[in-house]
């Protein structure tokens, strides 16, 4: 469905003058450098799929969604969207694809939402019935009937985001790019937009590219990653497999009736003791929890037992860390 072949991406940056007039006198300036924000990324995206296309911040994420939406050419490669060329036939695909962008709204800022609706139906020939259809259905999903006939300036960043959204789907879009759908929500917002996102992926069978910064969205959502990092491609895999490759300790946190002594082991850690509270990492392919427990036990009378697995923001870091040193 998405095809990508050693896509590149350059952006010259013209040398900017100094003292007065400076910026003035830059634009007229011949000399620049270059910055390659995307280096030879080559992916396969099928139908259904939802990928979490991730990365440090400059990693080239949002410049990659920008050349598969059409919005930007790209210096080097080839790219197919639906067996079509996104710069060459821009338009034919516009009604095959949503792009929403967290950070900035694609709607008509001073118009109420609805007008802005419309317009978009008018511009995507959305049949009338179904457009009712649209508008129905949204508002059970999104609630957008209770800002429709709001000027877009005075919705909150949530209710822009929904309207952002709904906007990308008017055209039933088979596939969505979504660059940080979830930015700047509150704990309420992002859990909303992440259901409304399964929901497009499970039961309207979207195919999804999502940046995010927010594991949990990736974790919620996605059933595979690619991580790239200074433009270049880091890692194409599934969300399993990101984290087994990232072995990170799990970690253990006894309560003791009183202070208990530990002995060191090699196969397992002690992070933390105070009083009567002890917190082991330890690999669970090394020594299962059982045995473990049997050994901690030996210590002192355990009266309470917390278990934790590292988590996608640890496995990310620890990913980041990785391909920075690696790169
Ligand atoms: N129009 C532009 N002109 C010059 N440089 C650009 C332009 N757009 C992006 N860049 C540069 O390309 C690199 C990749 O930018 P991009 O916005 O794709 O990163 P990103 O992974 O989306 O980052 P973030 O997570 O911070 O949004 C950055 O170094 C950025 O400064």
């Amino acid at each position: 469905m998405i095809e990508v072949r050693d896509l590149s991406k350059s952006f010259k940056i013209y040398e900017t003058k100094k003292g007065a007039f400076g910026t003035l006198r830059s634009v007229f300036s011949k000399k620049y450098t270059l910055k390659e924000a995307v280096k030879n990324i080559s992916f396969t995206i099928n139908q259904g799929e939802c990928v979490g296309y991730l990365g440090p911040n400059g990693a080239g994420k949002s410049t990659t969604i920008k050349i598969l939406s059409g919005i930007l050419y790209p210096s080097g490669g080839t790219i197919t969207v639906m067996g079509k060329n996104p710069q060459i036939h821009r338009k034919q695909l516009a009604s095959c694809y949503g792009v929403v962008f967290g950070q900035r709204s694609q709607l008509w800022w001073d118009l109420p939402l609805r007008d802005s609706y419309e317009i978009l139906r008018e511009m995507y020939k959305v049949d009338k019935q179904k457009y009712e259809t649209f508008l129905m259905e949204y508002d059970r999903l999104l609630e957008i009937g209770s800002f429709i006939d709001t000027p877009v300036r005075k919705l909150s960043l949530g209710q822009r985001m929904r309207a952002d959204l709904a906007a990308a789907l008017i055209h039933d879009p088979a596939i969505l790019f979504l660059d940080e759908p979830t930015i700047g929500l509150d704990v309420v917002g992002k859990k909303r937009m992440r259901e409304f996102l399964l929901h497009l992926r499970e039961d309207k069978k979207k195919t999804i590219v999502l940046t995010t910064h927010d594991m949990d969205d990736i974790s919620f959502l996605c059933n595979r990653v690619i991580l790239i990092n200074h433009g270049q491609m880091m890692m194409d895999t599934t969300l399993n497999d990101l984290q087994k490759k990232i072995r990170l300790p799990s970690k253990i946190h006894l309560t003791y009736q009183s202070k208990p002594y530990p002995q060191s082991g090699s196969i397992y850690q002690i992070i933390e003791q105070t009083d009567n509270e002890l917190t082991l990492a330890y690999d669970r392919s090394v020594i299962k929890v059982p045995e473990l427990l049997a050994l901690c036990s030996e210590w002192g009378e355990i009266i309470d037992i917390q278990m934790r697995e590292p988590d996608i923001e640890e496995i990310m870091q620890n990913l980041y860390e990785f391909t920075s040193k690696n790169s």
